[in-house]
């Protein structure tokens, strides 16, 4: 049989978040539109000749009504729908004048972040929720001998830096300093609203209700199917495109793909470059942190080439 050629659609769309960043605007497809009912982020297809950004300007006036002022690409989604192949380009607009209502008569509401999981929307929309709801900055903590100074520097960083996601790395304590050091830094992060992620064993989270596990490469390899529930959070490190494809078969919430940089951690390293970066990230279908030698002075240039952000102990520990 002949292979059949799918359509391929470039759509723009925009998480637009509110002034006090809680709350993101989402709208309901009417039900005469494919996928009709379903929540979306407004957008729509792309002319030929635009850009993303230009696309989604147009598309924005005419959906809502609004002008984006400032806006950051956040993600980019390949997904096979049984009649096409479709690329949502999808960007976080931070600024933007007028005020949105449903210019073709779409339901159009404000939602706060938590509670976007609640809503039914189209199945190419996965990874977008999970980038919407994740920060830019991804804190994983350095190994610290002393319980009070590390304390100290994690609220350091979530006080000052205004760090949200946490990973608890440390290989140098054993089972029962880490459960300790563990309900510390979930009590530490609670307090500033920011999720915690344990590096290690999925089983943890039996013993410490944090938010979610980060997998090691050597971990994620070794699994055959997600090691824990879907409202918890899992991350995995990983350094090609084969464990990037086991991410996200396992069904991974997000990724670090490292190294960018030498490290004083990682010397030897074979360093990937922005172009292999770049490359993986665009179809990774999940958030990527880019790690391995990045501060926050890298963080634009690693939203430019599709990453969430940046994953860091450096910048964050001191
Ligand atoms: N805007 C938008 N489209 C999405 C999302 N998720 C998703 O799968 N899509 C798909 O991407 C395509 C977007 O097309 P659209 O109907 O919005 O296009 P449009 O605004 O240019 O209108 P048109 O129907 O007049 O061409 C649809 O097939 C839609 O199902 C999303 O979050 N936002
Ligand atoms: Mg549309």
């Amino acid at each position: 049989m002949k292979a059949m050629v799918k359509r391929r659609v470039h759509v723009a769309a925009a998480a637009i978040i509110s002034d006090d960043k809680q709350k993101v605007l989402i709208a309901r497809r009417p039900s005469s539109f494919d996928q009709g009912g379903l929540w979306e982020f407004p957008g729509g297809k792309l002319a030929p000749y635009e850009t993303g950004l230009e696309g989604l300007k147009r598309e924005l006036h005419e959906e809502l009504g609004v002008e984006i002022t400032r806006a950051q690409p956040l993600i980019r989604v390949h997904h096979e729908y049984p009649d096409k192949h479709i690329l949502l380009d999808v960007w976080q607009v931070h600024a933007f004048s007028g005020e949105p209502f449903g210019r073709e008569g779409q339901a159009v509401r404000w939602v706060p972040m938590e509670e976007l999981s609640g809503y039914p929307f189209p199945a190419a929309n996965l990874p977008i929720l999970r980038a919407v709801m994740l920060p830019a900055e991804y804190l994983i903590t350095a190994e610290e001998e002393d319980e009070a100074v590390f304390g100290e520097r994690l609220t350091r960083a979530l006080e000052e830096d205004g760090v949200r996601l946490v990973q608890l790395r440390a290989k140098s304590l054993d089972g029962e300093q880490y459960l300790a050091r563990a309900r510390r830094a979930l009590a530490l992060c609670r307090e500033y609203g920011a999720r915690l992620l344990l590096n290690g064993d999925p089983a943890l989270l039996e013993q410490v209700d944090a938010d979610g596990i980060h997998l090691t490469s050597e971990r994620l390899m070794q699994l055959d199917r997600r090691p824990i529930p879907a409202g918890k959070w899992l991350g995995a490190s990983t350094h090609n495109a084969e464990q990037l494809e086991k991410a996200a078969a396992l069904g991974c919430d997000l990724v670090t793909l490292s190294p960018l940089a030498p490290t004083p951690s990682h010397p030897d390293a074979v360093l990937m470059g922005w172009h292999d970066f770049q490359q993986h990230v665009e179809h990774a279908g999940m958030p990527v942190f880019a790690l391995g030698g990045m501060t926050r002075q890298h963080a634009n240039r690693a939203r430019a080439v599709g990453a969430q952000g940046i994953a860091s102990i450096r910048d964050f520990w001191r």
